[in-house]
């Protein structure tokens, strides 16, 4: 892979790419004169800011400031596009390079001696260090990761974003508008340190039923506050198209921020990026009238620099989000149905016809969505068949580590020579 010139943000649509190059030379070096002057320890410590760079400056003492004293010759970068054999990182809002990773990050991961786990090697969003410009040679540590589980006959899981503020859910409030889709989102994306933000697009068009979508979503918003005080979903009704209206964003698009966007296809993530950049050019698709969805065109993965001095980050890893079998379905969203369980009358009540079935009475007493429940069954099933998977990964680890941790292993199989 030979890359030059200004390349970042990337995009393989070609209009997209040469705009977005246009567009990135224009918030290039943009610095941000609110800081306080402060010794310049970092060379174009704005530049990195521009790129979500989450100092004013050099670190504070710590982890951070450790690696880049032990490796004093190395500059922090931002990957922004992964690769088999390496990544595209970026110092600047115009400045994208290939550098080659550590040979031991090109070797298949594991947990056996010599390799490396998956999430220790960077992913889209990571900050690393690059020596001579050519080179990672350590990955920094990540404030918060976004995470799925692999589709597959073994159990797998995949980082897919790291040191992400805020995931935008982007939902048109037209046919598109699909409770169910914004629970699975709520549920899969519980990273620590990520904000969950519902972002309901198309407010303005005849047809959009604002407080319909509010009733539909205020079991999963009154959940959130109500169970973990850090995981309180946001709901934010905009046009996309009107500047004024996506302002209701900026706490989540503050200075070196990072929002991922979410979203179905023709939901308005393009739109909504374009109005945040502040010029209508990025080409977005046309809704098909009859469906209300529109054709599958953004197929990249890039970070983009805002003018808000945030940055966003679309990678394709978000589409499809599978379980990884960690997720907690009382913290994902459904923590009233998951109390509300409790009160069933068998302990290991299914939901379906039993007897005392406190979910099953909540739904005829008109107080419970049979819609939600629904898709709390399916969610739950879902995660719950990824955690067996994982526990099956995990036991048989446990396994290859060696004698005395052998789980469920009988006396016989004791009788081997090692
Ligand atoms: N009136 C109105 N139209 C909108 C709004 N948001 C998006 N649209 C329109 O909806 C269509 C699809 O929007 P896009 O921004 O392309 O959707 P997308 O989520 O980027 O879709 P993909 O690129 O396929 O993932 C476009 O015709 C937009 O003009 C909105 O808030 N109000
Ligand atoms: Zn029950």
């Amino acid at each position: 892979m030979s890359r030059c010139g200004p390349l970042f943000p990337v995009a393989k649509n070609p209009a997209r790419r040469a705009y977005l190059s246009r567009q990135s030379a224009a918030h290039a070096l943009e610095s941000r004169h609110d800081d306080p002057p402060r010794p310049r320890l970092i060379p174009a410590a704005n530049a990195l800011r521009a790129i979500g760079w989450p100092w004013v400056g050099a670190p504070g003492p710590g982890p951070w400031a450790d690696a880049m004293a032990a490796h004093p010759q190395a500059r922090p970068a931002r990957v922004i596009e992964q690769h088999r054999s390496g990544y595209v990182v970026a110092d600047a809002t115009d400045r994208a390079f290939p550098v080659e990773s550590l040979p031991e990050w090109q070797r298949p991961s594991g947990y056996r001696k010599g390799r490396i786990a998956a999430e220790d090697r960077p992913v889209v969003g990571d900050w690393v260090l690059v020596e001579e410009g050519k080179r990672i040679v350590a990955l920094l540590p990540r404030r918060s990761a976004i995470k799925r589980g692999v589709a597959g006959e073994h159990y797998g899981q995949q980082l897919i974003a790291a040191n992400i503020d805020a995931m935008l859910i982007v939902c048109g409030l037209d046919g598109d508008f699909n409770p169910r889709r914004i629970e699975r989102y709520l549920l899969l994306v519980q990273a620590e340190g990520v904000a969950p933000v519902v972002v309901l697009t198309k407010a303005d068009l005849p047809g959009a039923d604002v407080d319909a979508a509010l009733a539909a979503l205020a079991g999963i918003a009154t959940q959130h506050a109500s169970t973990s005080g850090s995981a309180n979903a946001a709901v934010v009704v905009v046009n996309a198209k009107d500047p004024a209206s996506v302002a209701a964003l900026d706490p989540w698009l503050s200075p070196g921020a990072t929002a991922v966007l979410v979203g179905s296809s023709g939901a308005g993530k393009s739109t909504l990026t374009n109005t945040l950049l502040g010029a209508e050019k990025m080409k977005t698709a046309q809704v098909r009238e009859h469906d209300a969805r529109g054709r599958h065109t953004t197929t990249y993965r890039a970070l983009i620099a805002l003018p808000s001095g945030a940055c966003l980050i679309d990678t394709p890893g978000m589409r499809e989000l599978k379980p990884t079998g960690e997720e907690a379905m009382a913290d994902g969203g459904f923590g009233d149905i998951e109390a509300l369980a409790q009160q069933c009358r068998f302990r290991d009540c299914r939901h379906q016809r039993e007897p005392g079935c406190a979910l099953r009475a909540a739904v005829e007493a008109g107080t419970l969505d049979a819609a939600r429940l629904a898709n709390y069954l399916k969610l739950r099933d879902e995660v719950a068949g990824a955690a067996d998977r994982l526990a099956s990964r995990l036991a048989q680890q446990a396994e290859t580590r060696g004698p005395g941790r052998k789980p469920g292993k009988g006396p016989g199989d004791r009788s081997g020579r090692h």
